[in-house]
């Protein structure tokens, strides 16, 4: 927003331009009725003075005229208008006669003049006229005279004295109290309580003048609602920030128990539920991925395939949950024996598992899992319905991959593993059989 130049000046400039706007304006009325009244008496003597004139010097000028003194008649002019202050006066002789006394010239519109005859006493005969002029009256000639020059600049004087004295003092009285009003609402600090707030710096507002006071009042009020109205603010702003941080919270815990969900239905997904094994998914994952770098690392891998022997059986006999505790039970020996990070054991279904051992030759595999069938032997778990024997056995189906058995694909491996366990049974269960 533009501002003109007489809006960015301040209180005190402005106070001293209209004081001395004033005072010179005074200085003009009154110089003004001054000289109005001065024309007016000087209009007023220069009429007493002519009409003065013809009785005292019309009679001195006759004589002087009528007895030729010219030198005479000369001197008397030059005293009448030098005495009577006059511009000039015009002797004209019945004869040709001319006598002057200062400038030759006609009056003009502002000089007063005049006119006598000179005629001697008791004579009727006019021996010349005089006519008289008066130096012109108008203001410019008021104000040439020194005199009223010298009122003029007193009067000058005394307005600026007067208006520079009007001005300190509305600046003591009116103008100092606004500047400390204005910079304590410079100071002013909205977050401090109004109880803690003076709006005069001294802290003695009852000094100042009733409407500073009544300013000082309508801002306290002010501050007052800008304080209720933060205080408002700032209650809601922690209730909302509460609930924010009560949401984040929530929010933090629906995140926790969803993670929690992922990982159980990842768990879920790749493993299996009864005995906390991999489940068929995992174990097909990692045989391709094995196989994978069995071939370009030209290494071997083993894969067993373990079938527990008559579970139907076993189940009928014993019912279902007795079942489920003979897989567990098996699951659990299995990953004991089973423990470097390159193994995976599976539960591929039913009462079927695989192991999945990477570096092992086909030899090597095969002492591991003999070792197993018989420790799982020596568990004795009682059958009871097996012809096979009276505890719980297990039939193993072995196949390796090496340079000597070079599967060509993870399936063929697995179905190499199948026909072995194959085998296996039909050999009459409770041992190992190795792939051709
Ligand atoms: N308790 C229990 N039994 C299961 C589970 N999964 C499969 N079975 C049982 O395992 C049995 C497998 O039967 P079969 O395929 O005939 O095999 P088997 O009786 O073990 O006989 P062979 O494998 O030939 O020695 C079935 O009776 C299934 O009900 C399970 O999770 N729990």
């Amino acid at each position: 927003m533009n501002a003109t130049p007489a809006l960015l000046m301040s209180l005190k400039s402005r106070a001293l331009l209209g004081l001395l706007t004033l005072g010179l304006a005074l200085v003009l009325v009154m110089g003004g009725w001054h000289v109005r009244r001065e024309l007016h008496l000087e209009a007023e003597q220069a009429e007493t003075t002519q009409q003065l004139l013809p009785l005292l010097y019309a009679e001195p000028l006759s004589r002087a005229v009528a007895g030729n003194q010219i030198a005479a008649a000369q001197r008397l002019l030059e005293t009448l208008v030098s005495r009577h202050e006059l511009q000039s006066a015009v002797l004209k002789g019945r004869d040709g006669l001319r006598l002057l006394s200062g400038p030759d010239v006609l009056p003009g519109p502002d000089s007063p003049h005049s006119e006598f005859a000179l005629r001697l006493p008791g004579d009727g005969e006019e021996l010349g006229r005089v006519r008289v002029v008066a130096p012109e009256l108008n203001v410019w000639g008021q104000l040439s005279k020194p005199a009223m020059q010298h009122w003029l600049l007193q009067l000058l004087a005394l307005a600026l004295t007067l208006g520079l004295g009007a001005a300190l003092l509305i600046d003591r009285l009116l103008l100092r109290p606004l500047r400390r009003m204005a910079s304590d609402m410079e100071r002013f600090d909205p977050s401090r309580p109004p109880s803690e707030f003076s709006w005069f710096d001294d802290g003695q507002p009852a000094r100042a003048p009733a409407e500073l006071q009544q300013i000082n009042r309508a801002m306290a009020h002010v501050h007052q609602s800008v304080d209720q109205q933060l205080q408002r603010k700032q209650r809601e702003m922690r209730e909302l920030s509460a609930q924010v941080a009560q949401q984040a919270r929530a929010l933090h815990e629906a995140q926790a128990a969803l993670d929690l969900k992922q990982r159980e239905l990842a768990q879920l997904a790749r493993h299996d539920a009864l005995t906390g094994l991999a489940n068929r998914r995992e174990f097909d994952d990692a045989l391709r991925r094995e196989f994978k770098r069995a071939q370009r690392q030209q290494s071997r891998l083993a894969l067993a395939v373990l079938d527990l022997d008559h579970l139907k059986a076993y189940n009928e006999l014993h019912g279902h949950a007795a079942g489920d505790e003979v897989l567990r039970r098996f699951a659990r020996l299995l990953g004991e024996r089973f423990k470097r990070d390159t193994d995976l054991v599976a539960r591929l279904g039913g009462e079927e598992f695989g192991a999945l051992l990477p570096g092992f030759d086909i030899a090597s595999a095969q002492h591991m899992l003999e070792s197993l069938r018989e420790d799982w032997r020596r568990l004795s778990l009682p059958h009871g319905a097996s012809p096979v024997d009276e505890v719980v056995t297990v039939s193993i189906g072995l196949a390796a991959y090496g340079p000597s058995h070079p599967y060509l694909s993870p399936l063929a491996l697995m179905q190499a593993a199948d026909e072995a366990l194959y085998i296996a049974k039909h050999a009459g269960r409770d041992r190992l059989s190795l792939a051709a």
